[in-house]
């Protein structure tokens, strides 16, 4: 998959295209059969298909007090375009000038004249441009006028809810990581890089950490701890993670830290990926050190129990 980055995709001769359209953070279960589509209508068609994206998330500059936190790092969200099959991955620049370009300009401009585009793929309520004014039905009138094919994919639901980067975001905010997966179509993932911490994990508290400096601002669940694998080089291992400040002990700082199972390599300075699997317990103040290690070794042996 080729990945092209910019500002304006409206000078950009790589067309005829077929696109799937829209923010796409998290690629669950609903933007899958978007970009599915577009795979399989590229190939009946013989012509190549493109995921267009915006980053940032479009929140970020047209409300930035509202704006969310990310589910997916640009390079997981990459990889799993990739993985569907897509032809090229563009990504709009969102600025705020860009923000304003209504959506009969934008279609216009970027798609037809820029792009050669011949189909684009969408979910029925997405909205496109300026104020969101380009529904569906707006579209469905440039698409006679400029002579391309629209599909607007009906709503994926599960369990009676419209699969949403929203709903996945308020499932982890609220420590549901268990459910997410029934949305997402995989266990919430998080990459980041191993950094220091105070160093106590292993020589005060008895079980040495990896702390995660993560590679974009994740939605993150609530402090406490959770089951998760962990993925190193490939290798596939089971894991504690703890979110929080470590209140037992007074010098707190946020972090992630995670244990991981049956595991003794230095691996500072290396990327890890965690997929949250559920939820264990809270955060909790303890009276000593001592009490810390013991509650710590009884989710251990919880925990290792849980992941199979
Ligand atoms: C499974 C697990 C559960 C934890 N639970 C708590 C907790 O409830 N309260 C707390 O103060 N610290 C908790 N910690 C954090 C420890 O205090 C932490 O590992 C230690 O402070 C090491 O920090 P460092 O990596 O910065 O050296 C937990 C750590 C792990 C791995
Ligand atoms: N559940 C769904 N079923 C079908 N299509 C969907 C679904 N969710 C999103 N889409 C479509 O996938 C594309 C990308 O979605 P986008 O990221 O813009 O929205 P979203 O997942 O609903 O996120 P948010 O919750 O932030 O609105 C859009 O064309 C959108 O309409």
């Amino acid at each position: 998959m080729e990945v092209i980055k910019s500002q304006s995709f409206k000078d950009m001769k790589i067309g005829p295209l077929i696109i799937a359209l829209g923010t796409f953070d998290g690629i669950h279960l609903g933007h899958q059969k978007v970009i599915k589509l577009a795979e399989k209508i590229s190939k009946e068609e013989n012509i190549p298909s493109a995921v267009y994206t915006f980053s940032p998330h479009p929140l970020k500059v047209i409300k930035p007090a509202i704006a969310p936190d990310y589910l997916l790092s640009e390079s997981q969200k990459i990889e799993l375009i990739s993985k569907l099959g897509i032809d090229y991955y563009l990504q709009q620049e969102f600025t705020s000038a860009f923000s304003q370009l209504d959506y009969r300009r934008f279609v216009e401009e970027y798609l037809i004249k820029g792009l050669q585009v011949k189909h684009i793929v969408v979910g029925e309520d997405f909205k496109l441009g300026s104020r969101g004014m380009g529904s569906i039905e707006k579209l469905r009138e440039l698409a006679r006028e400029f002579k391309f094919s629209i599909t607007g994919i009906k709503n994926v639901e599960e369990h009676g809810n419209r699969v949403s980067s929203t709903l996945i975001r308020k499932l982890i905010s609220l420590g549901k990581v268990k459910e997410v997966p029934e949305y997402l179509g995989r266990y919430y993932r998080l990459k980041g890089q191993v950094i220091h911490g105070f160093s106590r994990g292993k020589k005060i508290v008895g079980y040495p950490t990896a702390n995660l400096k993560t590679a974009v601002n994740y939605v993150l669940p609530p402090r406490g701890v959770y089951a998760c694998y962990v993925y190193y080089r490939a290798e596939k291992y089971k894991g504690i993670v703890n979110f929080g400040v470590n209140p037992t002990f007074s010098n707190n700082r946020y972090s992630i830290e995670v244990h991981i199972y049956n595991f003794n390599k230095n691996i500072y300075g290396e990327d890890l990926c965690i997929e949250l699997v559920d939820f264990i317990r809270g955060e909790m103040t303890f009276a000593s050190i001592k009490e810390l290690s013991a509650q710590i070794k009884e989710d251990i042996l919880y925990t290792a129990r849980l992941l199979c």
